[in-house]
């Protein structure tokens, strides 16, 4: 497992700015940079500030870490929220499909469920860090009763595939989770990834 910061209590603002800094030195190491961004409802607000701040907005694309199979424009669209909020500061926005090549990604930022599922990874879905494929269709079960649809996703492998990894976990019984994974207990999608990972790893609370 890598080195994990948890930072306690942080705000939307200090998080966006967290964002913002850390996206500003990928930029400035040159060429392109790829972002993975979650959906739900977590990171909305929080990309709200982000889409306000100067960053060079134009070198910068970004990819969902999942979606829904829903329509863009259909409310439980990630593709389409975050298109909404990034697309007008001139943010390249990719729409998730199996037959996308992903790029190393320069920071992938993920919410969690409070079954532990990270991007679209739920339990049921056996994710593995072996995976040979970087996007996968699933089917959540059961499915969760605020989002009842197909999932596409990137795989653990594809999320690895970075060199920042950032956290965003709020709530107590999300932080019992959070912690059971970071201790070893259990073998939930979250316990996997962090098993895995070896790049740095901070998480908001
Ligand atoms: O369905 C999803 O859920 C998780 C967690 O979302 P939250 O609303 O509890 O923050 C999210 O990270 C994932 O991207 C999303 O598709």
């Amino acid at each position: 497992m890598s080195n994990i910061s948890i930072i306690e209590g942080a705000s939307d603002e200090a998080i966006a700015g967290w964002l913002a800094r850390a996206i500003g030195e990928a930029i400035a190491e040159g060429g392109p940079t790829a972002i993975a961004v979650p959906g739900g409802s977590t990171p909305f607000p929080i990309l709200e500030r982000l889409a306000s701040m100067p960053l060079e907005w134009s070198r910068i694309t970004v990819w969902p870490t999942d979606d829904r199979i829903v329509p863009e424009d259909h409310p439980a669209s990630n593709t389409g929220r975050i298109r909404a909020l990034l697309g007008p500061v001139g943010a390249e926005v990719v729409t998730l499909t199996e037959m996308e090549q992903v790029p190393r990604f320069a920071l992938v930022w993920l919410g969690m469920g409070e079954d532990g599922h990270v991007a679209s990874l739920f339990p049921n879905t056996d994710p593995r860090p072996d995976d040979r494929d970087s996007i996968r269709r699933l089917t959540p079960d059961p499915l969760p009763p605020e989002a009842p649809f197909d999932r596409v996703t990137l795989t653990i492998p594809a999320l690895l595939a970075s060199d920042r990894l950032l956290l965003v976990i709020r709530g107590e019984a999300k932080r019992r989770v959070f912690e059971d994974a970071l201790g070893g207990r259990g073998d939930l999608p979250v316990a996997r990834l962090l098993a895995a990972a070896t790049q740095p790893v901070v998480c908001f609370t």
